[in-house]
């Protein structure tokens, strides 16, 4: 057994397949699967991941690992298999999905250096850049514009040498532990032989003495108000020893947690987490869709299920949209399940979740709680997966690879035989059909805890307030009702859409949206000429001057900030105090957290903010949810603007009238009649998916039909359009003949960084080849790919089109 099987970090089509090495003698039986090694690789050295360890090799001249990254294995077996499986399945590299699944202080950087060797005499051109020295970093090399060719003669002349060195980012905390250094009877004496002045040294002794044992130096200090200078005196003393012991950076201390008992279930609740433990205790894979409506206690159906499954002696994985994984949210876990929890958040600074990992890695915890990548816990024993908000776009990674976090957990599911459990009080159109069809199995919380009434939601028409002389953002009707909540001191949540802005065109009389002809989206302004366009098919025409449907001039695009709603409010209720929550207020770590506990503290009446206020908020005495603005993700050139909208007005609308006092919600928009406005003031999500899914027939979007999404780019525009021409008449002439391919088309950002993007969409219903027709056409491209600065990017099941 002295081969390992390598995948190395060369991310390209000819390299992306195992490379033998030879084990030396000094790694035998220190080589595992899944670790991190160093092999030359061509002049270079580089990272890989061992994938197996044989006794054969096809080959006989191999060349012979360099050194090891980790002393234990990274990724275990499991998740080497997941990685070829996520590699596959979403058309990337295997070195993108093995990279993927590890913290980020784990992706290893490199660093190449050229070296003289041997005193040589170089060529005036590189001894102006070496400039007597023996080493040149390549990044200054670049940066000094220096002659490659030479250097690469000069390297194969043997005159020069490629170094490279690897730098982990990977960092260990370590704490100061103190204790006695001697046996603890000699230390009476030792106390009363010390200068007399010196009683904070007597006073550390006798702290030691009394606490038996080591003692964390930090602690130390703060219990005796003593200084570092003082324990040193000790130490050289040869009184106290001084040892470094890891520790783990924890964001979240236990003791901030008060520890909850599990809730008696309500009837709705008792039916649902039923079957979910039955799949539980008989080790049987099984995917279910919990629909159930905002505050109908989804969460503590959860924590009851991990209960059990930590009863098996087994862990969980719960996945919650980073947006919404809130100090509530974790308050919740961490309160129940105390230090058995790990949380992973990107709000974490990359040593605190490589902590938080490395618990997981070494099976310390039971529960993760944590966003999309999560889901490649190292948990060993996964005995239920749930992810919370199903619907959340942000599930669906938006660079290499391309994975829908659904589709990885349902993989892992699998293979651990255990229930997936996909919480939401507004599934996807894709979950829900499937539930229909009883792919998945349907558990449904139609009504709030102790059946709440859900709050009532007004439509007011945005139109009217004009035509009435209201040019104020706010409607009579929710100036109204949030004086009136301040005047019973009950609390206000607003909620500004910041999604869409800018992009439509909308009439102020009578809310027309100027749409495609052919594709049933809005059109998209483009400032510079005039113009507005459709990001699906190329259409295109003039902005017009007067709106078409009522002649009237108040046609303009769409767009306000939170800023400028807070200087309204305060000059339309002087009285109302406000928080702000938006990307600029909560910049900085554990604001986010300070504001909202302000908010539970009534420190505040209203609470404005974008999209991060829209889920997961649990405050009892909030009354009043006002939505400025319901229109503006209607309107974004997708085609689940209508989708999103509802989901997001019944998110937001749940956070009214959670608790004893009834909820109120205020929705303002342009465009009353819409179907997704109306359904979701009804809480009607049973017709909007019927509405919705014949819609998606009609025009044959998902569920009904699968996308896939290819966009190139290139600096050179010419370039950018033949590549994508090329791509789709490739694709028109291997694919099904059903299949439909939409463009080429200029993407709807159509340069970013000075490279043009242009796009083709797939719209199939079977297609069993298509993967390997795209690794074919992938192929075809990988020189241009290589040198020429070309980029394909394949998304299988897009979700973000623009
Ligand atoms: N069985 C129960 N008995 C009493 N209170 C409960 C019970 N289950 C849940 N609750 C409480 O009801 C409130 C709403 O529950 P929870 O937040 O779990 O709902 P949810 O369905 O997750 O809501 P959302 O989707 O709006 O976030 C919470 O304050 C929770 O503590
Ligand atoms: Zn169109
Ligand atoms: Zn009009």
């Amino acid at each position: 057994m002295n081969i390992a099987k390598v995948v190395v970090d060369v991310p390209a089509s000819q390299t992306n397949r195992v490379f033998d090495y030879n084990i030396p003698d000094k790694f035998t039986d220190i080589v595992h699967c899944g670790m991190r090694v160093i092999v030359p690789f061509g002049p270079r050295k580089v990272m890989g991941f061992v994938l197996e360890i044989t006794d054969h090799s096809s080959f006989d001249k191999l060349k012979s690992i360099d050194d090891l990254l980790d002393v234990t294995p990274v990724l275990n077996k499991e998740l080497l298999e997941l990685g070829k499986w996520l590699s596959n399945h979403t058309l990337s590299f295997y070195i993108s999905a093995f990279q993927a699944m590890l913290p980020q202080v784990l992706k290893a950087k490199y660093k190449k250096e050229f070296q003289r060797k041997n005193g040589a005499q170089l060529p005036k051109e590189l001894e102006t850049i070496f400039a007597g020295r023996d080493f040149v970093s390549s990044d200054e090399f670049i940066e000094r514009d220096g002659n490659y060719r030479l250097l690469q003669r000069m390297i194969e002349d043997d005159q020069i040498d490629v170094l490279y060195h690897v730098h982990s980012r990977e960092t260990i905390k370590k704490e100061t532990i103190l204790g006695l250094a001697k046996e603890p009877r000699v230390y009476a004496e030792k106390i009363e032989t010390l200068p007399k002045q010196a009683t904070k040294q007597r006073e550390i002794l006798a702290y030691l003495l009394d606490q038996g044992g080591d003692v964390s130096q930090k602690r130390l200090i703060k219990d005796l108000k003593t200084t570092r200078a003082t324990i040193k005196t000790l130490i050289d003393q040869g009184l106290v020893k001084e040892t470094k012991k890891e520790v783990y950076r924890n964001p979240y201390k236990e003791e901030n947690y008060k520890r909850t008992t599990p809730l008696g279930l309500t009837e709705e609740q008792t039916e649902v987490i039923k079957p979910i433990w039955t799949s539980i205790d008989q080790n049987e894979h099984e995917v279910f869709l919990l629909h159930g409506v905002t505050g109908s206690g989804k969460t503590e159906v959860y924590l009851q299920a991990i209960q059990k499954v930590l009863a098996h002696q087994k862990g969980a994985i719960v996945l919650v949209p980073e947006i919404s994984l809130t100090p509530q949210m974790v308050k919740r876990f961490k309160g129940r399940f105390g230090s058995d929890v790990a949380v992973l958040h990107s709000a974490l600074s990359p040593g605190e979740k490589y902590d938080e990992w490395r618990k997981i890695q070494r099976q310390q915890v039971k529960v993760v709680v944590g966003a999309r990548s999560a889901i490649f816990a190292p948990l060993k024993n996964i005995g239920i997966i749930i992810i919370d908000e199903e619907h959340e776009t942000s599930y669906k990674q938006e660079e290499h690879p391309r994975y829908h976090t659904k589709d990885v957990a349902i993989h892992r599911g699998e293979v651990h035989k255990c229930p997936v459990v996909l919480g939401s009080a507004t599934p996807t159109l894709e979950s829900y059909a499937r539930a229909q069809k009883n792919v998945y199995r349907l558990l449904s919380l139609p009504h709030r805890v102790n059946n709440q009434a859900m709050p009532e939601v007004k439509i007011v028409d945005m139109r009217d307030e004009l035509h009435a002389g209201n040019r104020t953002m706010f409607s009579r009707t929710l100036k109204e009702a949030i004086e009136e909540r301040i005047k019973r001191k009950e609390q206000i949540v607003l909620f500004l859409n910041r999604r869409g802005y800018s992009t439509f065109v909308m009439c102020r009389d009578c809310g027309y949206v100027l749409e495609c002809p052919h594709c049933d989206i809005a059109l998209t302004y483009h400032r510079k000429q005039e113009k507005l366009k459709c990001h699906y098919c190329s259409y295109e025409e003039k902005m017009p001057s007067a709106c078409p449907s009522c002649q009237s001039e108040t046609i303009r695009y769409f767009g306000t900030g939170t800023q400028k709603v807070e200087e309204a409010i305060q000059e339309l209720i002087p009285t109302a105090r406000v928080i702000r929550m938006d990307v600029d207020t909560t910049r900085k770590k554990g604001s986010h957290e300070k504001l909202l506990n302000q908010y539970g503290n009534h420190e505040a009446d209203i609470l404005l903010g974008t999209q991060m206020i829209a889920k997961g908020l649990d405050f009892a005495n909030v009354t009043l949810v006002g939505v400025l603005a319901a229109d503006s993700m209607l309107h974004l050139p997708d085609f689940r603007s209508s989708e999103k909208t509802f989901q997001l007005l019944t998110q937001v609308s749940g956070r009214a009238g959670r608790a004893e006092l009834p909820g109120e919600v205020v929705v303002q928009t342009y465009t009353p009649e819409h179907y997704s406005i109306q359904l979701a003031s009804k809480h009607d999500y049973d017709t909007f998916f019927q509405k919705e899914m014949s819609m998606r027939k009609k025009f044959q979007y998902p569920p009904y039909y699968f996308l896939t999404l290819i966009t190139v780019s290139h600096p050179n525009q010419v370039k950018c359009q033949e590549v994508i021409r090329t791509i789709s008449q490739l694709l028109m002439k291997h694919l099904a003949k059903e299949t439909k391919i939409l463009g080429p088309t200029p993407s709807p950002v159509t340069r970013i960084k000075d490279r043009y993007r242009y796009q083709c969409m797939v719209k199939y219903k079977n297609e069993p080849k298509q993967r390997e027709i795209l690794n074919k056409i992938l192929v075809v491209f990988e020189s241009d790919i290589q040198k020429n600065d070309l980029l394909i990017q394949i998304d299988l099941q897009p979700y973000q089109l623009m």
